[in-house]
C-alpha cells in the first residue's frame, strides 16, 4: 500500500524550506514515482549495474537511501559472497520506514541501515556507490568533497552511479526540458499549485548541475570515465568509473 502524495494540494500560508520529514517519507514512493521522469527504470538498472560491479568481501554504499529502493535493487540482483550493504540517511523519518521496509524482504546479502550526515561517514572497500538524487541536496560547494571521499573509498574495478536532476548550458534545451517536467508531473495528477508551491519550496535546497560540471566534478575526483547511461527530460543518471589493476 502506497499513500498518495497530496501534501501541498492546498495552498500553504508559509512555505518554508524542503525537508525530508515524516509527511514526506509517507508518501515518498508515490512521491517520487510521480516527480522523477525514470524513476523506477533507475532503481531496476542499478540492480543490473550491481550485477557487474560488486564484487566478493565488497561494500556496496546507498548515499541518501530514503526507503531503500536502490538498496533493495541492488539486494535482490546480487549473489556474491562477502558483501554487505550500507544504506545512509540523515532523516530519521526515512531511515526508520527503511529498516522495516528491508526487514521485510529475506535475502542473504546483510543491510546495515545508518543514520547520519553522508558528509561525515567513513567509505571503504567499496565496489559500487549509489547517490541516487541525493548530491543534488547538498550544498554545491560540498559536492566535490563527498566525490572525492567516494573514489578513495572505491576499489580498482568499481563504479558510482549518480543520479540527478540536471541543468542545461543550452538556456532553449533547459527550458524545453524544464516544460516537457511540468507536463510530466501534471499528467501524473499534480496541480499548478501543488507545482508551484513545491518548486518554491525546493528552490534554496536543490541547486541543480549540468552533466559538464557533473563531469568537471568527477575527473577532478580521479574517476578516469564518466558518462550518462540514462535521461528522461532533465532527469538522468551518470556512472563514474574507477579503473581496474593494471
Ligand atoms: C530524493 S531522496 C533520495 C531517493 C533515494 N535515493 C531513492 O533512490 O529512492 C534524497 C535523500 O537524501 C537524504 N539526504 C539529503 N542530504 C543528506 C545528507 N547530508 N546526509 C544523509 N542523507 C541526506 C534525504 O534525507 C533524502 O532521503
Ligand atoms: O524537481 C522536482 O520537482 C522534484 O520533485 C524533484 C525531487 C528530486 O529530484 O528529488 C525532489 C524532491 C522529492 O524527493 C522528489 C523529487
Amino acid at each position: 500500500m502506497t499513500n498518495r502524495d497530496t501534501l501541498f494540494s492546498a495552498p500553504v500560508a508559509k512555505l518554508g524550506d524542503w525537508t525530508f520529514d515524516e509527511r514526506v517519507a509517507e508518501v515518498f514512493p508515490d512521491m517520487i514515482q510521480r516527480s522523477v521522469p525514470g524513476y523506477s527504470n533507475i532503481i531496476s538498472m542499478i540492480g543490473m549495474l550491481a550485477e557487474r560491479f560488486v564484487q566478493p568481501d565488497s561494500h556496496v554504499y546507498d548515499l541518501g537511501c530514503s526507503l531503500g529502493a536502490a538498496t533493495l535493487s541492488v539486494r535482490r540482483n546480487i549473489q556474491v559472497p562477502g558483501c554487505k550493504i550500507i544504506a545512509v540517511d540523515n532523516s530519521p523519518a526515512m531511515v526508520e520506514r527503511c529498516r522495516r521496509h528491508i526487514d521485510a524482504f529475506r535475502a542473504d546479502t546483510p543491510v546495515e541501515v545508518i543514520e547520519a550526515d553522508i558528509r561525515q561517514i567513513p567509505l571503504e572497500n567499496a565496489s559500487l556507490v549509489v547517490l541516487n538524487f541525493t548530491l543534488q541536496f547538498l550544498a554545491p560547494e560540498e559536492r566535490q568533497q563527498l566525490l572525492n571521499t567516494i573514489y578513495q573509498g572505491l576499489k580498482p574495478g568499481g563504479a558510482l552511479v549518480l543520479s540527478e536532476k540536471f541543468s542545461f548550458e543550452d538556456a532553449d534545451v533547459g527550458e524545453l526540458l524544464f516544460n516537457m517536467h511540468h507536463d510530466f508531473k501534471r499528467a501524473n495528477g499534480y496541480s499548478e499549485l501543488e507545482i508551484s508551491q513545491k518548486r518554491s519550496m525546493l528552490e534554496n535546497v536543490m541547486l541543480t548541475d549540468s552533466v559538464e560540471t557533473h563531469k568537471a566534478r568527477l575527473r577532478q575526483a580521479g574517476f578516469q570515465h564518466a558518462e550518462v547511461w540514462f535521461q528522461c527530460f532533465n532527469f538522468g543518471s551518470m556512472v563514474a568509473l574507477k579503473a581496474g589493476d593494471a
